[in-house]
């Protein structure tokens, strides 16, 4: 019986609680893990600056190749469709006559909106679909009260969501030092059943243009996508993959004094890569190369004998992972969370360039780095540079941007490091912009 896992976040094996599940099923015969280049998030926004920039698309073709890699020490392999997954997803399950189909629980309102259809689309058809809660912590809907009253019913249409970091803690983990909460991670698959069709079936079923130019649903090239790559003295020191991400925070954490006590406001924002002074695992947890439930394990691992001694949330570097989780669950219940007009607990300001496409010369002077405010300029040619930058660098020109000298309106800030931040993430993107707003 043939079944298709759907990576899209979650591009690993390890905590992959979907692709467990599926290759554990009695009676599934033929898994076929697939990834899908979904044109929304390739298409240009509507300010003409690309959705995704270079380095991070360098850094997901890498994330693609590793998965890769790893399949096929399971005798499987990954197979990329190119177009939308509305239209390409069903042609699939149907070609393959799937009667499973597996994919990691998505609470961004596109994904959303995505899997809502890709499982109208599917429901008189006999596939069984199913996701599941693995890029956080925990699932939002589990953390949301009921509404209440009239005004609770009327905009917290999902639930009510604690508002500050320490109601979000109190209610997640009952107790603030209360890491035994936290769902544990699961192993990764110990066979994945491979999967048989042809690929001459796969494409009459769903047309070549859906295989790419070498027609065997191979992760693209860098020519395939017209990325202008950086030369290579201009790349981004860091590299996409699960493997990378686990050896990262393996080698992250062997210092445990550091780990116990991390202060977040006390680490260095000018301690560049391989010395960063903070993990530099976003664009891992932001792609799901890395668990977030396998980071927690480790971190509360190394803290729990030391307790009494430890750095706490928010400032520790499990507080660091919560701010991750309430941000998260923020971005589910907050309605309209990523604009200061739909949102109701955003600061309603008159600020600059309120419109998506607005742009000054002040705006273009801060994105490329030419404010002539030395630190500021630093950390704007750092973020094009190397698609990261340390919090406190995001916080000081985020504040510059906007109530801090320029006035611009944060929606804009955002749409930049939307482009340019290798983990460059909706839910956390919009929080942080916010909280400063
Ligand atoms: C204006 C602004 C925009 C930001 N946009 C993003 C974004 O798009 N994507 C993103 O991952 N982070 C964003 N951050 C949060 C934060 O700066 C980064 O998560 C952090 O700097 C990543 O570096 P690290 O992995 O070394 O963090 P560490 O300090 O090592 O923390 C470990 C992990 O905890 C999480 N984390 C840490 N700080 C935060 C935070 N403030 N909010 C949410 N999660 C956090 C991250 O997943 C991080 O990898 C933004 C911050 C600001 C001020």
């Amino acid at each position: 019986m043939s079944s298709v896992h759907w990576f899209r976040k979650g591009l690993r094996l390890h905590d992959n609680p979907a692709l467990t599940d599926l290759c554990q099923r009695p009676g599934v015969t033929g898994v076929y893990p697939i990834f899908i280049l979904d044109p929304f998030f390739v298409e240009a926004s509507q300010t003409n600056s690309p959705r995704i920039g270079v380095r991070r698309w360098k850094f997901l073709l890498e994330c693609l190749e590793d998965l890769n890699v790893r399949l096929k020490e399971h005798d499987s392999r990954l197979f990329v469709l190119r177009g939308n997954p509305l239209k390409i997803l069903p042609k699939l399950v149907k070609a393959l006559d799937a009667k499973h189909l597996t994919f990691e629980k998505d609470t961004e309102p596109y994904a959303l909106y995505r899997d809502g259809e890709v499982m109208k689309e599917l429901k008189d058809y006999s596939c069984d679909v199913a996701s599941f809660t693995s890029h956080t912590l925990f699932d939002p809907e589990s953390l949301l009260k009921p509404p209440k009253t009239d005004y609770e019913k009327n905009v917290w249409k999902r639930g009510v969501p604690p508002l500050t970091y320490r109601a979000f803690i109190s209610k997640a983990l009952k107790a603030e030092s209360n890491g035994d909460c936290v769902p544990l991670p699961i192993p990764a698959p110990t066979k994945i059943p491979s999967a048989y069709t042809s690929l001459d079936n796969l494409i009459e079923a769903l047309g070549s243009e859906v295989a790419g130019p070498n027609g065997d649903f191979s992760v693209p090239s860098s020519e395939e996508l017209n990325l202008e790559l950086p030369s290579k003295e201009e790349e981004s020191p860091h590299k996409g993959g699960e493997t990378v991400a686990l050896e990262r925070m393996d080698s992250f954490l062997k210092d445990k004094a550091r780990v116990i006590n991390f202060k977040k406001p006390e680490t260095a924002p000018t301690a560049f890569y391989p010395t960063a002074s903070t993990t530099i695992l976003s664009p891992y947890l932001k792609f799901g190369c890395l668990s977030p439930r396998l980071f927690h394990q480790e971190l509360w691992a190394i803290e729990k004998p030391a307790l009494k001694t430890s750095s706490k949330p928010p400032e520790s570097l499990r507080g660091q992972l919560l701010w991750r989780e309430f941000f998260y669950l923020c971005g589910y219940a907050v309605p309209g969370f990523d604009s200061m007009k739909q949102n109701p607990i955003c600061l309603q300001m008159e600020w600059k360039c309120p419109q998506k496409g607005d742009s000054s010369p002040h705006l273009e002077a801060w994105r490329e780095g030419r404010t002539g405010f030395p630190w500021i300029d630093a950390a704007m040619t750092q973020l094009r540079k190397e698609g990261w930058i340390h919090h406190l660098a995001r916080h000081a020109v985020a504040c510059f941007l906007t109530r801090g000298n320029l006035y611009i309106s944060w929606e804009r800030g955002a749409e930049v490091f939307e482009e340019l931040l290798l983990d460059a993430d909706w839910s956390l993107n919009s929080a942080n912009w916010l909280w400063l707003r």
